[in-house]
């Protein structure tokens, strides 16, 4: 239940987006035991049934005093901070009223297209984005170490992105896998659009040296698996992350909704939020 020490302690409003959401939910969750932040709305889209219901019970749970909304603009009008999990057509529209509203938006949704990341860019000169594929500390990791050893390494070690998710995913390659494909590209010296393979099937031909190739594997429950594998002659390396706690991107984003607080406008990432340069 939302206290009223919760209110009077100043703590920043945070508004979650996509709130019957997997990632919604737990981040409604994790709000309510905050004492850092605390949740001020949650919105889902016009029409869904929890709309007009509070949050708690509508999560199976008792009430908490905050009620779903699905007027983003009123909602989001008092947030010091919006987190959004939701889709690339979604984070679009909050991304303005949120620029509007001078709020941190901090922004997990994946498979944002280019016209996305320029809409984004453009909200960002109003307000604080903070944004990643990833929002735990062992993937931004692993970003500098995919970055390393694929500088490390010849174009003779051949690199491929495995990913696994459970079936409920709807893009692929992940946010991850794309974002561990653009570390391994920068190490060298590249850009992954040019080094890109997609998932392959039928007379594919022999891989192309330096080609950075990627899989997705769906099923069941897997909350989140990546490989980074480097394949040269008679050795391979493979740099593993796993996730088995959605809980750990949803303490992420809470993170970086803290960090934005002081921030200017701009785009940022979870290396900026986690200090890792
Ligand atoms: N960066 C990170 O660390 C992580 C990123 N993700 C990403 O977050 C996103 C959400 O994942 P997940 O929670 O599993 O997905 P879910 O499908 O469980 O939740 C998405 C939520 O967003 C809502 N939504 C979708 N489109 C709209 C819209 N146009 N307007 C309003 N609401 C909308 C959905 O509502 P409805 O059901 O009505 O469609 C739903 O409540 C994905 O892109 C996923 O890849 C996930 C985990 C970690
Ligand atoms: O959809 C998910 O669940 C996840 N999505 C993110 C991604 O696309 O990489 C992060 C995490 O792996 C879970």
């Amino acid at each position: 239940m939302i206290d009223s020490q919760q209110v009077e302690s100043g703590l920043p409003g945070i508004v979650v987006t996509g709130a019957s959401g997997r990632m919604g939910q737990m981040l409604i969750r994790l709000l309510l035991e905050s004492d850092q932040a605390r949740l001020v709305g949650a919105l889902e889209r016009p029409g869904h049934d929890w709309v007009g219901r509070d949050i708690g019970e509508a999560m199976g749970g008792a009430a908490v005093g905050v009620t779903v909304s699905d007027d983003a603009v009123t909602e989001i009008a008092r947030a010091q901070a919006v987190i959004d999990f939701t889709s690339p057509a979604a984070t679009v529209a909050f991304a303005e009223l949120t620029a509007q509203a001078r709020a941190v938006h901090v922004i997990g949704t994946t498979g944002l297209e280019e016209s996305d990341l320029a809409h984004l860019k453009a909200a960002a000169r109003h307000a604080p984005i903070i944004r990643a594929g990833n929002m735990s500390l062992g993937v931004n990791l692993l970003l500098g170490l995919t970055r390393k050893v694929a500088a490390a390494l010849g174009e003779d070690w051949d690199i491929e992105v495995v990913e696994a998710h459970h079936r409920h995913k709807v893009d692929a390659p992940s946010g991850t896998a794309l974002m561990l494909g653009e570390a391994a590209a920068e190490g060298r010296g590249a850009r992954l659009a040019d080094l890109r393979v997609p998932a392959r099937e039928g007379i594919t031909g022999v891989r192309e040296t330096g080609s950075i190739g990627f899989s997705a594997i769906r099923g069941g429950d897997v909350v989140g698996e990546h490989d980074v594998i480097f394949a040269g002659a008679g050795e391979r390396i493979v740099l593993r992350h796993l996730a088995t706690d959605r809980a750990l991107f949803a303490r992420g984003a809470i993170r970086a909704a803290l960090w934005g607080q002081d921030k200017g406008p701009g785009e940022y990432d979870m290396a900026d939020v986690l200090g890792l340069g």
